[in-house]
């Protein structure tokens, strides 16, 4: 029997996400659905899908519950799940918000990376607490074609390669995934974000998402760049007492990044909703045969 399954599209700095809300965790999305889901020709189209699930209902997050009632169930492009999602965190907030599941003012949210704070004002942009920054020691290398960079291992919940770069152009097509190493660094596969220097405080990057691809903006790519680029400047908010504020400016816009003395991050930036709809189950399962 074919079931009708509400979905919404939304992006933050252009980084889209088709939206299932799913509150009792009853939608079967294995990986090939996710997938079908996000294709651009094929199906609705996005970097990821955001599966809106009750804490209490879903198994990876049911211990969450009683600080946060909603559950990002975060899948990539290519339905394998990651962590966290710091656009996709702000985009599920809007969504609450805009669905009346949410009020004005702070809100938890569950990922697979822990409990996270949104603020959420009437309108404008969201902000949210990303928690620490993990630096983990050693060398690691990025290449494209003929050039390499060392680059800085930051971890955000998800894994990240920060590479400072000439040109953002050396980062090239970016249709597959730059080779890292040594491989042991990154089992489960990296995010790369590509830097160059903009103005004091003031950078630009590209990312290559591990699970999507180039897309137009990451937030934990964004915040992990941020903390990257503030050790190479000599500035560390634990030694100063200051919090230090960087502007990252991606293809899809420009995300806002503050660390604080006690090393919690905080991103501001857009989300919007663009549209919603309905699939049927049949099509679906067509599309995934
Ligand atoms: N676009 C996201 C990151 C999504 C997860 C990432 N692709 C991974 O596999 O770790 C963001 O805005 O943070």
């Amino acid at each position: 029997m074919s079931t009708r399954i509400a979905f919404l599209k939304g992006h933050g700095t252009e980084n889209d996400f088709v939206i299932v809300p799913d509150p009792d965790n009853v939608i079967d999305l294995p990986p090939a659905a996710v997938a079908a889901l996000c294709d651009r020709r094929a199906g609705i189209g996005g970097d990821g899908l955001l599966h809106v699930v009750r804490s209490a209902a879903h198994p990876d997050a049911e211990e969450m519950a009683a600080e946060a009632e909603w559950f990002m169930d975060y899948r990539n492009g290519d339905g394998s799940t990651a962590e966290m999602c710091g656009n996709g965190v702000r985009v599920f907030a809007r969504y609450l918000q805009e669905a009346g599941l949410a009020v004005e003012g702070d809100l938890a949210i569950a990922t697979r990376g822990g409990v996270k704070t949104v603020h959420l004002a009437k309108d404008g942009d969201i902000t949210v607490g990303m928690g620490k920054a993990l630096l983990p020691e050693g060398q690691v290398t990025v290449s494209v074609g003929e050039r390499s960079w060392p680059a800085r291992n930051v971890n955000m919940g998800n894994p990240h390669a920060v590479a400072f770069v000439d040109d953002l152009g050396h980062a090239g097509d970016l249709f597959t995934p730059p080779p890292f190493s040594p491989a042991s660094v990154y089992p489960d596969g990296v995010n790369v974000e590509f830097v160059v220097d903009r103005a004091p405080r003031h950078v630009a990057m590209r990312v290559h998402e591990r699970g999507s691809g180039e897309t137009r903006s990451c937030g934990t790519g964004a915040c992990a760049v941020a903390v990257a680029t503030a050790r190479r400047d000599g500035a560390d908010p634990a030694v100063t007492g200051t919090p230090v504020t960087y502007t990252v400016d991606v293809p899809g816009g420009t995300l806002r990044i503050t660390e604080h003395p006690d090393g919690e991050i905080e991103m501001t930036g857009p989300a919007v909703i663009v549209a919603e709809g309905e699939i049927d189950t049949d099509r679906l399962r067509a599309a995934t045969r």
